[in-house]
């Protein structure tokens, strides 16, 4: 006797954002998903998001009854033939299967919705730790994690589902004062973080509203005063070498290190940006790669950074970020780290997988990003 998959028993979750995208979701899952899992024999629950920030309110207030039921589902009732010998074994585990129609910043949802939701209670410890494995269907505008993964299209998207491979979607942590969020895809300031928050007003071009706020916030060039300080472990792009070169921190911070309680950083940047990722993803819509030696399955955050330059160096660099070669360009930084600070002598707004965080003033509003380790929020993996 073993544990059934859950497929057997427990439905997987279907979770459908209308909005996503050219708001082709309800048709792709209509057309091409439900009749996949029906062929497929796979029961499911569709999740269908009404409003803005829905999917995230629907998770923290029904992840513990689903991580129940999906437990309960895969207990195992035993008897030993005595009227009172019958003994339940429950799982140390399990996998809760979520197809996701939508795009990053429906999983972006998912994912905060559910560790929210299960903070601070025991359903997910070293005695029981569910996996949830997500498959994104890429029904989004930038589908940036889909991308990264090569996923070319619905259908393929599917294939992989019903193939079953996974590997880890690795989160970063990003906290302030009084925020703490996790992030899937990617944290920006400066020309790209002012591009998504004015793209909204052009979602009917689909990719294009992403191009045509660039253009707008190009033509009113603005630089963004901040400090960007990196701790611990980093690897910096070396132009000379074309590689990634380890960084080692300076003495005189090793000493400083040492004698205060506080770690010293291994690298400041001291802006003021232009342009400023932090990035898990490789490519954050078809063509467009900033970031091309981020995984999703690895501990690093991969930085891209462009320092008070002008229009000309930004739209060079545009021109070469489908190769990803626009990390050779004199004016482009690219380090690789496992926690960042930044911190801004103005109010400023940081992008967060598409959710805007205003930034405070001054050491008080500092963000921390940290790339996480701990296996209880480490519990997410995706369709590869
Ligand atoms: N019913 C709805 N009406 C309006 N907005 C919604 C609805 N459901 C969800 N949303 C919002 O839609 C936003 C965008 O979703 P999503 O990220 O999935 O699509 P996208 O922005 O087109 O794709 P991507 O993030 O891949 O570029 C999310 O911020 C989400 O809160």
């Amino acid at each position: 006797m073993g544990i059934l998959p859950t497929s057997d028993k427990f439905p997987l979750l279907v979770v459908l954002n209308p909005h996503s995208g050219r708001k082709q979701s309800l048709e792709t899952w209509e057309n091409t998903v439900k009749p996949a899992l029906n062929n497929a024999k796979k029961p499911f629950r569709l999740i269908e998001s009404n409003t803005q920030g829905y999917v995230i309110s629907y998770f923290v207030d029904n992840i513990k009854p689903i991580i129940t039921d999906l437990a309960q589902s895969l207990s195992i009732v035993t008897t030993s033939g005595a009227a009172d010998g019958e003994t339940i074994v429950y799982p140390t585990s399990a996998k809760l299967q979520i197809i996701v129609l939508g795009g990053d910043g429906t999983v972006h949802e998912i994912v905060n919705g559910i560790l929210k939701g299960v903070e601070g209670t025991g359903f997910v410890t070293d005695v029981f730790r569910p996996e949830v494995e997500l498959s994104v269907i890429p029904t989004g505008t930038g589908n940036a994690i889909s991308t990264s993964l090569g996923v070319t299209s619905v259908q393929d998207a599917v294939d992989r589902f019903i193939a079953g491979k996974t590997v880890p979607l690795r989160l970063m942590s990003v906290t302030s004062q009084n925020s703490q969020l996790y992030t899937v895809v990617v944290n920006s300031y400066g020309l790209h973080c002012a591009t998504v928050y004015d793209s909204e007003e052009f979602r009917h071009l689909g990719n294009d509203r992403f191009r045509q706020a660039a253009m707008k916030n190009v033509e009113n060039l603005k630089q963004y005063e901040g400090k960007l300080s990196f701790f611990g472990p980093a690897q910096r792009y070396n132009r000379t070498s074309t590689s990634l070169v380890e960084t080692v921190p300076a003495v005189s911070n090793i000493a400083q290190a040492d004698n205060k309680n506080t770690a010293a950083a291994t690298l400041t940047l001291p802006g003021p940006f232009t342009y400023l990722l932090i990035s898990k993803q490789a490519s954050l819509e078809p063509g467009f790669t900033p970031t091309p030696f981020a995984k999703t399955s690895d501990d690093w955050m991969d930085v891209l950074a462009v320092q008070n330059v002008g229009q000309a160096e930004i739209m060079q660099m545009f021109g070469s970020t489908a190769t990803g070669t626009h990390v050779n360009l004199e004016h482009v930084e690219y380090i690789k780290a496992k926690v960042i600070e930044l911190e801004t002598p103005t109010q400023g707004r940081l992008c967060i997988d598409g959710e805007f965080l205003t930034i405070e003033a001054g050491p008080e509003g500092k963000i921390r990003f940290e790339v996480t380790s701990d296996p209880n929020i480490q519990i997410f993996h995706i369709f590869a």
